[in-house]
């Protein structure tokens, strides 16, 4: 048996085999909890879960809430959960501790880097470039925090960004992985192209946190945001993160100044004194089931490298590229992610007629991926718990498919 190109199956599943006993990660696949028979390549959405987080959830409700109940609170985890879990996040983005803190979705954190972002800004500026092909909540919230700031909301292309960075810019907002193409945008040198103009960044790190090197710091970024349900495994609705840059935190000034951002939250005075630190990004209080299953979610992370895993993702990217020319027939399927690997997230995503449906026939065979509109396939590799095993089973079954 032959594929459509005339490749033999058995040499790339040979090949897949010789990669999995080579790969220094496979065993951290022992860490998370995924049903037998699938392949699972939709971590760029929901990440799987992590072994201990169930354990941890029991005691918490059984304990914590349980017996402990108000106790929990102060005398227990629960009040610096979202800092320290912010510092638990931070080596995986290249911050430093003290400036990250978890809470509320992306959509929020977005708000409130953006508006941040433009009270940060020069005086007289008066444009917000956002990227033109974000994932719709951030153009959403972007253009609601533009107008509350005086703004004006220039849609742009990422390539194009750096030359639309003028003397007007006030605030630049970009999309480290574009969600769709999988594209990596340039942070390095989009950041510094907004230094050099003066403006303040903001960088969205949902698809890249945890599939690849960030820097934050390294690159001076001012303030990013990113959930943790996608490689940072945190689970469904799992609390977001807000990054303040240690420079910026005296000045930041939270347009949702809760109570749980204030200097003495206890001391429950009317008038507002922000808390130092990134603890001014706080809000209300905490989700504590969702923030504690993402802490022991992170525990995955233990003794891993986000360099080891960006290598891995590069492989397996790579390789399942590789599989999909050789299994499936010639012009029925086109990548719309860069080939290069410095322009590449951690997914790979297909066009094709019917997405829909060939993403749903997929499924059925046990394959998960996602179909993202208009004419998307877009399969995620995260290399905590995906193998080149999994990639090729995907690549032969999509084959199939349209064979
Ligand atoms: C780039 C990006 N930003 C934001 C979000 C979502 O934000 P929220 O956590 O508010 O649902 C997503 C995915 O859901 C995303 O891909
Ligand atoms: N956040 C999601 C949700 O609540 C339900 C289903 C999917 C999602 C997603 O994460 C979508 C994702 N940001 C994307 O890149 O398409």
């Amino acid at each position: 048996m032959s594929d459509a190109n005339g490749k033999a199956p058995a040499d790339l599943a040979a090949r897949a085999a010789a990669l999995d006993t080579a790969d220094e990660l496979g065993k951290l696949r022992d860490r998370f909890t995924l049903p037998d028979g699938v392949v699972y390549l939709d971590g760029n959405s929901l990440g799987a879960l992590a072994t201990g987080v169930a354990a941890r959830i029991a005691q918490v409700i059984t304990h914590e809430w349980g017996t402990e109940l108000i106790q929990s609170w102060s005398a227990g985890t629960w009040w610096t959960a979202p800092e320290r879990i912010g510092d638990k996040i931070s080596p995986l983005i290249g911050a430093a501790p003290g400036q990250t803190v978890v809470g509320d979705s992306t959509s929020v954190n977005l708000f409130k880097a953006l508006v941040g972002a433009a009270r940060l800004a020069r005086p007289g500026r008066t444009r917000m470039l956002v990227d033109a092909a974000t994932f719709p909540t951030d153009g959403y919230i972007a253009e609601s925090a533009a107008r509350m700031t005086g703004l004006t909301v220039t849609p742009v292309d990422p390539s194009d960004a750096a030359g639309a960075m003028d003397e007007d810019t006030a605030v630049v907002l970009l999309n480290h992985v574009d969600y769709r193409s999988g594209r990596l945008h340039d942070l390095a040198a989009l950041t510094a192209a907004a230094r050099a103009a003066g403006a303040v960044t903001v960088w969205d790190l949902c698809h890249s946190a945890g599939a690849l090197p960030v820097g934050l710091d390294e690159h001076g970024v001012d303030l990013a945001v990113g959930c943790t349900y996608k490689y940072l495994n945190g689970g469904p609705g799992s609390p977001a993160y807000l990054y303040i840059a240690a420079r910026h935190q005296g000045a930041f000034d939270s347009p949702l100044p809760g109570w749980n951002g204030h200097a003495k939250p206890f001391a429950m005075t009317p008038d507002y004194t922000p808390a130092a630190g990134a603890v001014r990004g706080r809000v209300g209080t905490p989700d504590i089931l969702s923030m504690l299953a993402l802490e022991a979610a992170l525990d995955a992370w233990d003794g891993v490298s986000v360099e080891a895993v960006r290598a891995k993702s590069l492989a397996l990217t790579d390789f399942f590229l590789e599989c999909v020319a050789a299994y499936v027939p010639a012009g029925r399927v086109e990548s719309v992610t860069p080939a290069e690997h410095e322009r590449r997230g951690s997914q790979v995503s297909l066009r094709t007629e019917n997405a829909r449906a060939v993403m749903d026939d997929l499924i059925s065979r046990g394959v998960i991926g996602d179909f993202r509109a208009p004419d998307v396939l877009r399969f995620g590799f995260t290399p905590l718990y995906v193998g080149f095993a999994d990639a090729e089973r995907a690549a032969r079954t999509l084959g199939h498919i349209f064979g």
